[in-house]
């Protein structure tokens, strides 16, 4: 298997949330998979299953409890949380359902806040580049507007631009167009293909929508707690 171009590898990784406790459940059971650069990779299965604790996982917004995680060739046993924060701000963007954009800021603003990183103010070239990326999905002339002024589909395309801010190798994408109409959900589809296709980033898209899935490049079938290796090897 070629190495260089993976971007997120894991290996027997497992998960559990309270360990140790009574009440300790193990929700993914030792999974293993990989992610190349320029894949766009559905992530599909019943409601429950750990879809979205994989992505926690692959997004380094929580820790395995067992196995190993290696994001962009960094492996993140032993990582520190500033050293997780430091690789995902570097490597990773998320779009949720919800777009969790800040109601009272403009989308403008919304898609600088990835960027403001240590220096903490805005400069002009933070400002050029997400002018850019409202350019790229479609929505410049609505730049200046709140983020609580845009219709459901608007939002989710501003998400969409604030996750690319800053050009991460890895997408992660949990039922984005879960929430949109059909003509909205394709719209925000068909720009995750784009960006794919144009800048080879990976993306996994979590998705209950069959067609949508089949649209993707390959398909990861989570079935309590494992992912389905038929379908994890499939190219
Ligand atoms: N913090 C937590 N503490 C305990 N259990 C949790 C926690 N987070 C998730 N779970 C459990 O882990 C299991 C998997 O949840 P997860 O959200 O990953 O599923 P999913 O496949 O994304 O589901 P859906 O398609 O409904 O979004 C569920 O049984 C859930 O109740």
């Amino acid at each position: 298997m070629a190495g260089d171009d993976v971007v997120v590898r894991l290996q027997g990784v497992r998960k559990a949330f309270n360990p140790g406790l009574p009440s300790e459940v193990e929700v993914l059971h030792g999974i293993d998979l990989q992610l190349r650069r320029g894949e766009f990779c559905a992530v599909v299965g019943p409601s429950g299953s750990g879809k979205s604790t994989l992505l926690n996982l692959i997004g380094l917004l929580d820790r395995p409890t067992a196995g190993t995680l290696a994001v962009c060739g960094q492996d993140t046993t032993h990582m520190d949380d500033a050293a997780l924060t430091h690789l995902r701000g570097r490597s990773i963007g998320f779009v949720f359902q919800y777009h969790h954009l800040i109601g009272a800021f403009t989308a403008l603003e919304n898609v600088m806040m990835p960027m403001l990183g240590d220096a903490g103010f805005p400069t002009r070239a933070m400002r050029e580049r997400a002018l850019e990326l409202l350019g790229r999905v479609g929505l410049n002339h609505r730049c200046d507007n709140l983020a609580t002024h845009l219709s459901g589909g608007e939002q989710q395309r501003v998400a969409v631009a604030r996750a690319l801010a800053m050009r991460p190798a890895v997408l992660l994408a949990d039922e984005p167009t879960g929430n949109l109409d059909t003509r909205s959900a394709e719209v925000v589809f068909g720009l995750l293909r784009d960006v794919n296709r144009e800048q080879g980033t990976a993306v996994l898209f979590v998705t209950h929508n069959p067609a949508l899935a089949a649209r993707c490049d390959r398909t990861l079938e989570v079935v309590d707690g494992l992912v389905n290796p038929q379908a994890a090897v499939a190219g």
